[in-house]
Parts: C-alpha cells; structure tokens; sequence
C-alpha cells in the first residue's frame, strides 16, 4: 500500500503534506513527482525534499496512482483541459477549499474516485485536523490510503461532504483566528507595561498551556474558564470586557463569513 502520488501545486500546505509523508512513511522521495506554475515553489520543494518535479504534464501523471489537487481554487480553472483525459482511472485527493466533488468531477471526469479533504496549518508539525469526504464510497484500500496521507498531517475525520465549508470555517481558517488572538494577547501585555518578547512569550504559553490543559482533563471550556474565575478576581473584570464587546458572537461571525466564503469558492 505505497501508491505513487503527484502534486499539483507545491506551495505551503503541498510541501507540509509532502514533509509529512516522508517523515511518517511508507512514502519516499522517488514515490512523488509536484509540478507548480513556474514560480519555482515545485522546483524549492523537490529541491528541499528530494521529490521530483516536472512541468511535463504526460510525465507528471506517468505512473501517478493518486493525485493530490494542492493549488489555490481559483488557480482550478488555469489547468488544461488535457488532464480530463489524462488523469483517467487515477484518483483524486484534493484539498481545496470550498470546491465541491461535483465541480472536481467535471475538472477529472474519468478518474476512479475524487476525495475532497480540509486539512490546515498545525498539519506542518503533525499537529492537523483534517476532514474528508469522498466522492464515491471508498474500498478498503482507499480509504487505508487516504488515511495514511492525512495521518502524516495529524488526525483524520470522515465527513458528509455538506459539512466541509463549515470545516473550513472552523478549522480550515481557525489557526488564523488563534494566531489573531495570541497577537491580541501579546499587544495587550505591552499595552499593560511588558516588554513585546516578554509578553509574547507569555500570551503564547498560556493558549499552548490552555489547550493541552483541555485535552489532558477534558470538562469543558467553560468549567475550564470558572476554574480560572476567583468571586470578585481578575479574570471575572476582563471577561465582563468580552462579554460586553459580545466575543462569542464576533468568533460566531467570524466563521459563519468563512464558511459562506468556502460556499463562494466553489464557483469561482
Ligand atoms: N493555507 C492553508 O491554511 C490551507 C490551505 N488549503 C488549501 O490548500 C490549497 C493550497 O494552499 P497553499 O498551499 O496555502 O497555497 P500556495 O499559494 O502556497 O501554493 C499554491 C501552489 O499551486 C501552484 N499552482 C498555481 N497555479 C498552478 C497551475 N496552473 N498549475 C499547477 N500548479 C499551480 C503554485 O505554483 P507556483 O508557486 O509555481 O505558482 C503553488 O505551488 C488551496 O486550495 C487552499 O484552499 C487548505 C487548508 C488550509
Ligand atoms: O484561506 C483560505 O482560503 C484557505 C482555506 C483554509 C485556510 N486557508
């Protein structure tokens, strides 16, 4: 169960995916090929990795078995249409936000199978979330394959497809809204007197510590938070400020715009 795989798209979350799969196996460099757009990330990765890189499309689906759809989606429309044809009896793994397995069909009309999948950022260290949802019901082999790529990214769920916008919204997009709130944080803590490093040391310890403090004892984040709470402390005069500036309905926002965004992405 090592199928050669070819990357259409060799940027940041192409080259996590690639990093990863070399770091956890069965894969090895000879196992993979990526092309780009000529900007020179195809050419940065394979230099960086090992893999190869080709910008001949024949080679590049030669003996690809899967094929991980790893460009931006509005870059979707910009491939040719030989790769209808091309990719024929391969399989399709992309991770393309908000682009439906209907639109993906159209793009890849002869291929076996077509999984979308939302993987995000922390995937870098192994650290990822990712949901899938394929196409046609997987056999064994598939899904086992399947898996084995996004383990190397970090845990794997399985999915309606129906529910991946909203994937995208929360933890799609949702390391960026946490690295917007450790600058809140930090900028905060020199707000207060603290030097920039000082507070920023502190203001990424304490989300990191949270965190890991919710997985290891897992009530929840509100039992969490009134365990933090003294009757008339500290913390109860800085959430009132949050209540107040209605936090919960900014982040409810924040990611209802990021899934409508996904729905949009997909026709564009
Ligand atoms: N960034 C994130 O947090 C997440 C991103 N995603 C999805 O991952 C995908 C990639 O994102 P990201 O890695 O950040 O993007 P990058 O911009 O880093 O990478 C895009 C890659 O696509 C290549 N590319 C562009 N046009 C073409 C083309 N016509 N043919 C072949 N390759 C092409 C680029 O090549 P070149 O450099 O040569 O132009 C580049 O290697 C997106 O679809 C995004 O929705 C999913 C989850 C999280
Ligand atoms: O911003 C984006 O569109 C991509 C998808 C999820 C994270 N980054």
């Amino acid at each position: 169960m090592k199928p050669r795989l070819a990357f259409i798209g060799a940027g940041r979350m192409a080259g996590a995916m690639v990093r990863g799969l070399l770091k956890t196996g069965p894969w090895n460099a000879e196992d993979i090929v990526c092309t780009g757009a000529r900007d020179g990330t195809a050419e940065a990765l394979s230099e960086d990795t090992g893999i190869r890189f080709t910008y001949d499309w024949k080679v590049f689906f030669k003996d690809a078995q899967w094929v991980i759809l790893a460009c931006k989606p509005q870059q979707l429309k910009e491939l040719p249409e030989s790769l209808s044809e091309l990719s024929s009896g391969r399989r399709v793994l992309s991770i393309l936000a908000g682009t439906t397995l209907g639109r993906l069909k159209k793009v890849f009309p002869g291929t076996a199978n077509i999984v979308r999948t939302m993987p995000n950022t922390p995937g870098m260290i192994g650290a990822g979330i990712s949901a899938y949802s394929p196409l046609h019901p997987m056999n064994e082999e598939d899904e086992q394959v399947v898996r084995a790529i996004l383990s190397a990214l970090g845990e794997a769920v399985s999915m309606d497809e129906h529910f991946l916008d909203a994937v995208t919204g929360v933890s799609g997009s949702g390391p960026a809204y946490v690295f917007e709130f450790i600058a809140a944080l930090r900028d905060g803590g020199v707000a207060a007197g603290l030097d920039e490093a000082t507070a920023y040391k502190l203001a990424l310890k304490t989300v990191q510590g949270a965190a890991a403090l919710l997985e290891a004892v897992p009530e929840t984040p509100e039992t969490h938070r009134n365990w933090v709470s003294s009757p008339g402390g500290t913390t109860l005069a800085g959430l009132k400020v949050m209540e107040d500036a209605g936090f919960r309905g900014i982040i409810k926002e924040t990611v209802a715009a990021a899934t409508k965004r996904s729905k949009e992405l997909s026709g564009e």
